[in-house]
This record gives C-alpha cells, sequence and structure tokens, in this order.
C-alpha cells in the first residue's frame, strides 16, 4: 500500500473513530446526530460513492461543535485568562508611559535624554530579558518564568509608584522591561503547549488581544489621570500592580506546561496535568504521541554544544527560525508603533483641533488596534495563519503607501509662511526663517501659528515651541491656547491642508489591516514552529528581534522623517512591508490545525508544504462524502480531526 493511501486509511480511521464517538454520545432528536451517523457510517462503509446526504460544510460544522463540547474544558480558557495577563502588562507598561511622561517632565524637569532613557529602558531591558527567558525557560520550565514576570512586573510598579527622583524611576522601568521581556517569550509558548489544537491559534492569538487591550486601558488612564494636579503619574505607573499581583497568585495554582514536563521526564506529573486540562477526554494518544516525538527528537539531536547552534545546524531548525524572527523582523518594520505614536498628530492634522482630545484620540487609535486584533482572534482558525499574515501585510503595505500619499499631498500643499517677526526671546532663532510651513514643522524647535480666514490659512508665522508644552508657542499670538476662540492655531509637527483627511484615512485603514494578523500572527506563529528541544530559544530569539527593531525603529523615526521627510518615511515602511509580504509568501506555512509534534514537518522540504495545508484529510473527505458533489475550493478548518 502506498505511502499517502495508508495515510488516508489513517485519516478515515481517526475520523470514523472521532465520529463513532460522537454518535455515541449525541444526544436524540438531534439533526446534528443524523448527519454524524450518515457521516460514520459512510466513513465505515467504503464500498462506492456514498450518497450525498448533507453538505460537508454542515457535516464539518456539526463534528466542529460535538468535538469543541468534548474536548474543551472551561479550565484551558482559565489558563489561558491568566496567562494572557502577561500580555495585558506589556501592553500597558508600553503604552501608559507616553502619558505618564508628559506629567513627569513638568514634575521633575526631565531632560530630553531622561525622557528618552525612561522610555527605552524598559523597551531595551525588555529586548534583554526576551533573550535570557529562552534559557529560563528551558531550565525552569514555564510556569516559574511567568512567575518571575508578574513578580517583576509588580514590583516595578512599587518602585515606580513610589519613585523620589528620575534614578529611581529608570530602575523602575528597567525593573517591568525584564518583566515584559519574559512574558513576551513565555506566555505564548505555555498556551501553545497546553491548548487543544483546534484551539491554540486563538488562545495565543488572545494574548496579542490583551496586548493591544493592555495599551488601550493605558491611554485611558492616562486620559483620565492627566487631569489630575499632581502626582497623576504614580498613579499611571503604579496601577500595574494589580494584574501583576492576580496572575501572580492565579500562578501559585496553575500547573506547568504538560510538554516540558515531559521532556524533562516528570511523566506522573505531566500526566495528571493534561487530565486536568483536557477534562473528561482520553489523554493516552495524546500522551503518547508527545513522549514519542520528544524521544525521536532527542535520538535525531541528541548532542551537546548550544541549543542555538544546534538549530542552526538543522535544515528544518534553521528555517523555523528564520521564519519566526523575520515575521517579529517585519511586525515591526511596518512601523505599528510609530502609527500609533504618531496617531494623536495625524488625527490632528486631520482637523480635530482642541489640544486637550490628543491624549483622547490616542485612546481612540489603540481602541481601533483591540477591536480589530479581536477580528483576529475570530479568523486565525478560520483562514489560517499563513492567509490572514499575508492578507494582513499586503493590506498594511497599501494602507502606508495611502499615508505616504497622504503626506506628500500636504507637504505640496503646504501653506506659506506670511509674517517672518524677530523672536524676542531669542533673537538668533532660526525659525521664522522658514518660507512654507512643510519646513517649519519639520524642524524640532519650532511651530506653525495660523490665522483661519474661512475654510483657507490666512496669515501665518514659524515660532519657536514652547520647551515645557509642544501644545504652544514660546511667544507671540500661539503662546496662549485660548487664542483658538479667535481662529488663530498651533499647529506643532503637521501642517493644515485641504488634503490632510488622508492621513487619517490611512491611519484607520492602516489599524483595520494591521492588528487582525500582522500585530498578532509573529506571536503565534512562533508558539508553534519549533519543536519542544528548540521551542524556549526559538521565542527567545524571535522575541528578542521584536524588541530591538521596536527600539531601532522608534529611535530612527524623527530622523528618517527629517531626512525623508514624513512622506519619504511612510514610503520606506511600505517598501518595507512589500518585502516583508514576499518574504511570508516564500516562507510561511500554514500550521493551522496541527499538533505541535506534526509542525516540524512542515519545515523539512519548505516548498512542497506551503500550499498544502491538510490536504490529506481534505482527499479522504472528498472521497468518502463527495463524489459527484462539488467540494468548494479553501481550507474548512476540518484539519482538527486529523488525529
Ligand atoms: O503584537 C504587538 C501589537 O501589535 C502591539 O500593538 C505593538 O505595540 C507591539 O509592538 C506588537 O508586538
Amino acid at each position: 500500500m502506498s505511502r499517502k493511501s495508508s495515510d488516508n486509511e489513517y485519516t478515515l480511521r481517526s475520523l470514523s473513530n472521532l465520529m463513532g464517538e460522537k454518535r455515541r454520545n449525541a444526544k436524540d432528536d438531534s439533526g446534528e446526530r443524523s448527519l454524524i451517523k450518515a457521516a460514520s457510517s459512510s466513513s465505515i462503509n467504503s464500498q462506492g460513492p456514498a450518497p450525498p446526504v448533507a453538505s460537508t460544510c454542515d457535516l464539518e460544522r456539526a463534528a466542529r461543535k460535538q468535538f469543541q463540547e468534548d474536548v474543551t474544558p472551561a479550565f484551558v480558557f482559565v489558563l489561558a485568562g491568566f496567562s494572557a495577563l502577561g500580555g495585558f502588562l506589556f501592553g500597558y507598561d508600553t503604552g501608559v508611559v507616553s502619558g505618564a511622561m508628559l506629567l513627569l517632565k513638568k514634575e521633575m524637569n526631565l531632560s530630553a535624554l531622561w525622557q528618552e532613557l525612561l522610555v527605552s529602558s524598559t523597551v531595551g531591558s525588555a529586548a534583554l530579558s526576551a533573550l535570557a527567558g529562552g534559557v529560563l525557560n528551558g531550565l525552569f520550565g514555564r510556569r516559574p518564568c511567568i512567575l518571575l514576570a508578574s513578580f517583576l512586573f509588580s514590583l516595578g510598579a512599587i518602585v515606580l509608584m513610589a519613585a523620589p527622583n528620575k534614578e529611581v524611576l529608570l530602575v523602575g522601568r528597567i525593573i517591568v522591561g525584564l518583566g515584559i521581556g519574559i512574558a513576551s517569550m513565555t506566555v505564548p509558548v505555555y498556551i501553545a503547549e497546553s491548548a487543544p489544537p483546534q484551539l491554540r491559534g486563538r488562545l495565543v492569538t488572545v494574548n496579542t488581544l490583551f496586548i493591544t487591550g493592555g495599551q488601550f486601558f493605558a491611554s485611558v488612564i492616562d486620559g483620565a489621570f492627566s487631569y489630575l494636579p499632581k502626582d497623576g503619574w504614580r498613579y499611571m505607573l503604579g496601577l500595574s500592580i494589580a494584574p501583576g499581583v492576580i496572575q501572580f497568585l492565579g500562578f501559585l495554582f496553575l500547573p506547568e506546561s504538560p510538554r516540558w514536563l515531559i521532556q524533562k521526564g516528570k511523566t506522573q506529573k505531566a500526566r495528571r496535568v493534561l487530565s486536568q486540562i483536557r477534562g473528561n477526554q482520553n489523554i493516552d494518544e495524546e500522551y503518547e504521541s508527545i513522549k514519542t516525538s520528544i524521544e525521536e527528537e532527542e535520538k535525531e539531536v541528541a548532542g551537546d554544544g548550544l541549543v542555538i547552534w544546534r538549530m542552526l545546524t538543522y535544515p528544518s531548525t534553521r528555517r523555523a527560525l528564520i521564519v519566526g524572527c523575520g515575521l517579529q523582523m517585519f511586525q515591526q518594520l511596518a512601523g505599528i508603533n510609530t502609527v500609533m505614536y504618531y496617531s494623536a498628530t495625524i488625527l490632528q492634522m486631520a482637523g480635530v483641533k482642541d489640544d486637550k482630545m490628543a491624549i483622547w484620540l490616542a485612546a481612540l487609535t489603540a481602541f481601533t488596534n483591540f477591536i480589530f486584533t479581536l477580528l483576529g482572534v475570530w479568523l486565525v482558525e478560520r483562514v489560517g495563519r499563513r492567509k490572514l499574515t499575508l492578507g494582513s501585510i499586503a493590506g498594511t503595505m497599501l494602507s502606508l503607501l495611502v499615508l505616504a500619499v497622504g503626506f506628500l499631498l500636504t507637504t505640496q500643499h503646504s501653506p506659506r509662511v506670511t509674517l517672518h517677526p524677530t523672536d524676542p526671546s531669542s533673537p538668533n532663532s532660526t525659525c521664522t526663517e522658514y518660507g512654507y510651513c512643510d519646513g517649519c514643522m519639520l524642524d524640532p524647535d519650532c511651530g506653525f501659528c495660523y490665522q483661519m480666514n474661512g475654510s483657507s490659512v490666512g496669515e501665518s508665522s514659524c515660532v519657536s515651541v514652547n520647551k515645557e508644552s509642544t501644545s504652544q508657542a514660546s511667544w507671540g499670538r500661539c503662546s496662549n491656547t485660548s487664542n483658538t476662540a479667535q481662529g488663530i492655531f498651533w499647529a506643532y509637527n503637521y501642517c493644515p491642508t485641504a488634503y490632510s483627511w488622508t492621513a487619517l484615512f490611512g491611519l484607520i485603514l492602516y489599524l483595520v489591516f494591521f492588528a487582525p494578523g500582522m500585530g498578532p500572527m509573529p506571536w503565534t506563529v512562533n508558539s508553534e514552529i519549533y519543536p519542544l528541544w528548540a521551542r524556549s530559544t526559538g521565542n527567545a530569539c524571535s522575541a528578542g528581534v521584536n524588541w530591538i527593531f521596536n527600539v531601532l525603529v522608534s529611535l530612527t523615526f524623527l530622523h528618517v522623517a527629517e531626512y525623508l521627510t514624513y512622506y519619504g518615511a511612510f514610503f520606506l515602511y511600505s517598501g518595507l512591508a512589500a518585502l516583508g509580504f514576499l518574504f511570508i509568501y516564500g516562507c510561511l506555512p500554514e500550521t493551522k490545525g496541527r499538533r505541535l509534534e506534526e509542525i516540524e514537518s512542515l519545515f523539512e522540504n519548505q516548498l512542497y508544504q506551503l500550499n498544502k495545508p491538510n490536504s490529506d484529510l481534505k482527499n479522504a473527505i472528498r472521497l468518502q462524502f463527495s463524489k459527484g458533489s462539488r467540494f468548494p475550493d479553501g481550507d474548512y478548518g476540518v484539519s482538527y480531526i486529523s488525529l
């Protein structure tokens, strides 16, 4: 018998067992029951074509529902929820700092260098601890790492809340960063290793939903506490203690990953944990398959040396590592954090004049990012990782083009500077020399002060910005924000033109496309593509790459914008997203519905595997149920029954 037909037979047997199981469990008088019965009898009776009693989609839906009822005890959701608090803290602590900084720089009189230090120290230490997290995960397991991360989050929150000076603040931000790095690489792995295959993508993606949820919550807290006359930043930075402590307490009771336990030879404990997280399911088959694959892995990759070195030596893990790190790199190169950071300005450009609104507008952007990540949670098991990521990066690339064209149009229609007064406080200021708003707005020391004449820009000047608060000029008509009532406006970082709305349109389009795919998929895919022996190291490297490129992109954005102008910067990001598309198209296989132990094989002969998701199972079903009737194209998400 050929390999292919024996595979099909195996799949059919699994299908028929599953259906048989369902038949035994099915309740009287259920429509689904008759579907399942018909399916199972035709599976067992493979003599000739069965009558097309029901569409394959109905069958699949029925099977999916029944199967999920059978195998998904609530415990898995509790476990994923507590773990994803790590994602929430990642989002909260990276998001809250922008609002806190507005208050801190006034209260502590922070120089630009200190502001920069307080923001990037967290991302920098996250990069280091993500890399170190690989070793910790391998040695001590996932649970102690999550406990450590939540301890660091809570400790960091206390230090930040009580900080008497900027030096202590810096220590607090570094501690929090160490927590973020460890959580960012451990949580997806822990969820992926505990979830049943048909829910794995969805549950890991929930972690990114929590990241964007944390960012949204942070922006709301920033808005709310910005009204406090004093010490608002202490609440902003300290609030993360609550989820940190909840996660810590929860993880005192949650179990270690069963796969890590099996790898360490703690087989009894592993069986206990598997039974706990699989509820009434028989765990023997899953346990044996994990154990066998670990034993095979150990035989194949036996040897000393650093794991990273062994990963680079084996073609399949090398490819997986390239795919994982590449995805994370392109996620950041597509400019998500720049776009989010710059969103308030983009919205102001589009005509929102009230300065106090800026902080709430940033919340709106974070909310869009959050809501569309939810779409990703819904889509990931329906369309699969590959299609979702490809669609997302293609849309991201187009939206970046729209943003670039929007900025190009605003540059081309940049208003003239009509007045050139002398700055009384600093007569040598170069601001007043700019001829057009465009040059003025690219200079970080200057802003554009203008009067509206109906719908067009009237008298205008370029003057120096108030260093304390960029929402007003240091002198003249725009040094008093109440002048807006008389039609006098201050534009810092942007130029008012009739085309400004195009950038807003680009921003929304960007988030709609980025959030469901490029936001979560790099994390989700990385949690599943490495074999167990390489999983901690693989995730550590790819999370490290994510953080390193995060720092790089945010630190270089203003310089890039200065050299290439804003539209040039967005054209550049769009080009990078196009490269990302080619990379993903060429390298990312579909992992949906497969057991973690099967996924390594997808990287063995990449070209063959890329477009072959679940084809054996599809063929099997097609053979059994659809002779003579059309089997629609596409992936049905039936793969979870390929036991
Ligand atoms: O997946 C997340 C998410 O997209 C966040 O919004 C972003 O700030 C992070 O950098 C990214 O890793």
